[in-house]
């Protein structure tokens, strides 16, 4: 994922076009059910509108017969006003069923919505191939899934109200169509003259929302950049300038967005403006044209609720474009996750045998480090150090094996089947150089690793890493908080307990990548014994740079400029 740069001036609506449409092949049935709804709403409006004209003229001239409600209804002038009253009644009612279960119906189309967006961007980013994850910027994706996915159900509840207003309008329109067609003609020619004027003398909304997706990915990086290296920002004295710049990131953003509110106050101003000029309009040449008085009040109380769904819809369509931009930038991080290369997935784990590379090379994308022609076997249950220089291939020739990374040329098999990644994947136990713990208590991190472990497997675990007495002295046993990233433990406890985790369900590989280089040698010691005493024993892969570790492994490989060679041994393992 990487970066998509600064908004083009000249930004189309296509972001909310494409959104308009991913989001009605979304609703699918639910949407026409939806709509069905809208549709009754706006009818029930209709109708409600419709009585009001002879329950006016009722109330003003209650002596004068004639007209279809007398025709139709028949009796005296108050039973008449009561039954047209209780219809009136009903209608509405009616119309705040239908009204309650179209929101229902419209709130769960946008739900449903936001979670797919979400869940596809975060499947995307599971299912991603590790050279493509590595390269994910961790700011840009906490920003899609909170701030632009908040967005986006912003624009999908806009979409879905501006689809009612649209409804709602139209009815109206008819109504008052029928009522005085000349003076419904004259109010929508100046509420159309002046919505054009406003789209005129609007900024570009596009150009505003992306803008603001650019804004917020910096206050997120901002914030994640110095919760991440927390230590050491306090310890260098750099707090503060980490809030100056959170600071000018946080008005960054803020200025971007009093930019669009002015842009929607503005407009909407006009439009209030525009609006009750149309009405006095209406009032004024309906009066001078001689229009009846109930058909002019009820022309009156259609145009005060025209007035604020056209001001509604304009509004929506602007932070529609607005926040299309979201859309965009969320589509176009799961199409950079996803690979169209065909990965070797299989929820099946390989036969059990040795894993075995055959001239294997991967060299990575930028500056072409890795590894070339890598042949290489290893037995069940081998304890192996790897050695070499920093930069030498190690870690490539890891990800390799683990099935993070495929071979670019060359084979990896387990037991005589090509390696594939999830059914492996769910066998290999990995501890980084600086574990990796996070804010909860200690046995919810260790069976992190194996989710049905109970305490039994979680204390022979801890056996194994030599933490039994170290989780003993912790004020809650298993249940202590470690704090975030397990800042209230030592570095070498953090080994510990995420060699502990790894060590945890049925492994048949196990890497520790520099994971005991916080501990002392006795901990170690204690530690490698733990683990070659494990049965079955998977293998085990040690990255080490200390001698004292690679003398412990019967076996040593060194990696250098991306070339495997097998070391002489120094030592037994003890
Ligand atoms: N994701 C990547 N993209 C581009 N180059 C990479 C990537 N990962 C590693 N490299 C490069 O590949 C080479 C081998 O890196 P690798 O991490 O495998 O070395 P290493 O032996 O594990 O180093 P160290 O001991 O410092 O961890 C290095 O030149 C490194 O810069």
């Amino acid at each position: 994922m990487t970066d998509p740069g600064p908004p083009a001036r000249g930004a189309s609506h296509a972001d909310a076009r494409a959104f308009i449409l991913a989001f009605a092949a979304h609703a699918g049935r639910g949407g026409v059910g939806a709509v069905a709804l809208v549709a009754a709403g706006a009818l029930l409006e209709g109708v409600g509108l419709a009585l009001l004209v002879p329950i006016i003229g009722l109330i003003l001239a209650p002596d004068e017969t004639g007209g279809w409600v007398a025709g139709l209804i028949g009796g005296d002038a108050t039973g008449r006003l009561t039954l047209l009253l209780v219809g009136f009644l009903g209608v509405m009612i009616l119309r705040a069923l239908v009204l309650r279960w179209r929101d229902l119906a419209l709130f769960e189309l946008q739900n449903r919505f936001t979670l797919r967006l979400r869940s596809n961007l975060v499947g995307a980013l599971a299912e991603a191939p590790w050279e493509r994850l590595a390269r994910v910027e961790h700011a840009r994706v906490t920003s899609l899934l909170m701030a632009d996915i908040g967005r986006i159900g912003s624009a999908a509840h806009f979409l879905v109200q501006s689809a009612v207003s649209v409804a709602m309008l139209a009815i109206q329109l008819l109504v008052a169509l029928a009522l005085a067609p000349l003076f419904a003609l004259f109010a929508l020619g100046g509420l159309a003259a002046a919505t054009i004027l406003v789209r005129r003398a609007s900024p570009n909304s596009a150009v505003l929302g992306r803008r603001i997706v650019e804004a917020n990915r910096g206050l997120m990086g901002s914030a994640s950049g110095f919760l991440g290296g927390l230590k050491a920002s306090a310890a260098q004295g750099a707090s503060a300038r980490f809030a100056d710049e959170f600071d000018a990131a946080q008005r960054g953003a803020a200025a971007e967005q009093r930019r669009f509110m002015r842009s929607q106050t503005n407009s909407r101003t006009l439009l209030s403006i525009a609006t009750a000029l149309a009405a006095a309009g209406v009032v004024a040449g309906g009066v001078l044209a001689g229009v009846s008085a109930p058909v002019l009040i009820a022309l009156i109380v259609i145009f005060a609720r025209m007035a604020p769904l056209a001001i509604q819809l304009q509004q929506g369509a602007q932070q529609l474009i607005y926040n299309g931009a979201s859309y965009a930038a969320v589509c176009a991080a799961e199409a950079e996750l996803r690979t169209d290369a065909p990965v070797a997935e299989t929820a099946e784990p390989p036969p059990p045998g040795a894993i075995l590379l055959e001239r294997v090379t991967y060299r990575h994308g930028v500056g072409g480090g890795g590894v070339s022609g890598v042949t290489l076997r290893i037995e069940p249950g081998e304890i192996i150090g790897v050695a070499g220089p920093s930069g030498g291939g190690k870690t490539t020739l890891i990800d390799l094996i683990s099935g993070l990374l495929a071979p670019q040329s060359g084979t990896i098999t387990v037991g005589g089947v090509p390696l594939a990644r999830s059914g492996w994947g769910a066998t290999v136990g990995y501890v980084p150089q600086d574990g990796f713990l996070f804010h909860d208590s200690v046995r919810r991190n260790l069976s992190w690793g194996d989710p049905g472990c109970d305490d039994a497997a979680i204390h022979r675990a801890l056996d194994v890493a030599d933490a039994t007495a170290l989780v003993a002295r912790m004020p809650r046993g298993l249940d202590t908080i470690v704090g975030e990233r397990g800042a209230l433990l030592s570095g070498g406890e953090r080994q510990r307990l995420s060699i502990a985790r790894a060590v945890l369900g049925e492994r048949r590989l196990l890497i520790l990548d520099e994971a005991t280089a916080a501990l002392d040698p006795a901990s170690e010691a204690t530690i490698l014994a733990g683990l070659t005493a494990l049965t079955p024993r998977p293998v085990i892969l040690i990255v080490a740079h200390r001698a004292e570790t690679l003398a412990r492994c019967p076996r040593v490989i060194r990696v250098e400029s991306g070339v495997v060679r097998e070391e002489p041994v120094a030592a037994p393992v003890r």
